[in-house]
């Protein structure tokens, strides 16, 4: 078997989940796993073996060819990192400017960044145009740095608003496509300083994580999305209503263990929350209108 066809193995796992964003769902995908464990390989992959990334974009675009006649789609793409809890363009010309999370002044209590590029994609190839742009802004952040890369959480987010011709319906879904920082045992990996600080910072944003992920799986009514940036950022994506798959990457080596129990045990905890049915954004109201 080559290794094209194990990636896509695994893509066609989750691609039901990932195409449904074109029908009004909002769907989070997001590998977790200790550092070093394959999280950016399975995400981004290679050029050979393309990742999750490109194979979910790939599927989007054949999909909405096929329904070319009787929908039309508008595609926007965004990537930020989240580094040391500070959110990164990597679209914009200056990476290194920092954005917040703000409620939409709109007044439909959804959130959003200031600022963030949001880019129109056209085709395919326009895309892998933007996420090398991203790649390259990440590697020169990290450069900058001093070669951090791997310790920041990266996130896609593709949008697609739909149009159905006959009846005028929009609908509107979102895909978040999140690589997340690597957890590590800051006494076995020796972090000091600035690497300690990092450390620090992505364990207490994981940690975020089991704790939006233990409230969602105790029904509570509060949930705190608000305690990292990551959560924030990924609120409406990760909560009741909408669709989320974690990919767990682990270690095959013997001394790396503990870390693979943990993170077993944590996907164990994931796979007993129930998001309830997922609820599709879809405005009638419109169509209603042009009748
Ligand atoms: N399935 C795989 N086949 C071949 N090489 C792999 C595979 N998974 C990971 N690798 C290689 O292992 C190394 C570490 O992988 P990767 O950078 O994806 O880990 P990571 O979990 O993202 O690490 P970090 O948390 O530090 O970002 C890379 O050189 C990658 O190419």
């Amino acid at each position: 078997m080559t290794p094209f066809s194990i990636g896509l193995q695994v893509f066609m796992e989750i691609e039901p989940v990932v195409t449904s964003c074109i029908n009004g769902y909002n769907v989070c995908i997001f590998a977790y796993g200790q550092t070093g464990s394959g999280k950016t390989y399975t995400m981004e992959g290679t050029a050979d073996n393309p990742g999750m990334n490109l194979q979910s974009l790939r599927a989007l675009y054949q999909e909405m060819e096929a329904r070319k006649g009787l929908w039309s789609y508008a595609v926007t793409l965004s990537m930020v990192e989240i580094y040391n809890e500070v959110i990164r363009d990597l679209l914009s010309r200056d990476p290194q400017d920092k954005l917040d999370i703000k409620l939409n002044p709109d007044g439909s209590g959804q959130l959003h960044v200031p600022g963030l590029t949001s880019m129109e994609v056209k085709s395919f190839r326009h895309i892998k145009k933007l996420l090398a742009l991203g790649r390259r802004n990440r590697a020169t952040f990290c450069t900058n740095m001093n070669e951090h890369s791997s310790r920041s959480h990266a996130l896609l987010t593709i949008t697609i608003t739909g149009r159905e011709f006959s009846s005028g319906a929009i609908t509107t879904g979102k895909l978040n496509l999140v690589d997340l920082a690597g957890s590590e045992r800051v006494c076995k990996s020796g972090a000091e300083g600035e690497r300690l600080k990092e450390a620090q910072n992505i364990n207490k944003s994981l940690l975020a994580l089991g704790e939006v992920i233990q409230a969602l799986r105790a029904k509570q009514s509060h949930i705190p999305f608000r305690n990292s940036k990551l959560t924030y950022l990924l609120q409406d994506s990760l909560g009741k209503g909408n669709k989320t798959v974690m990919m767990v990457q682990v270690s095959p080596l013997e001394e790396n263990i503990g870390e693979t129990v943990c993170s077993l045990n944590f996907a164990q905890r994931v796979c007993k929350v129930e998001l309830g049915p997922a609820s599709r954004k879809i405005d009638t109201a419109t169509a209603k209108a042009e009748i």
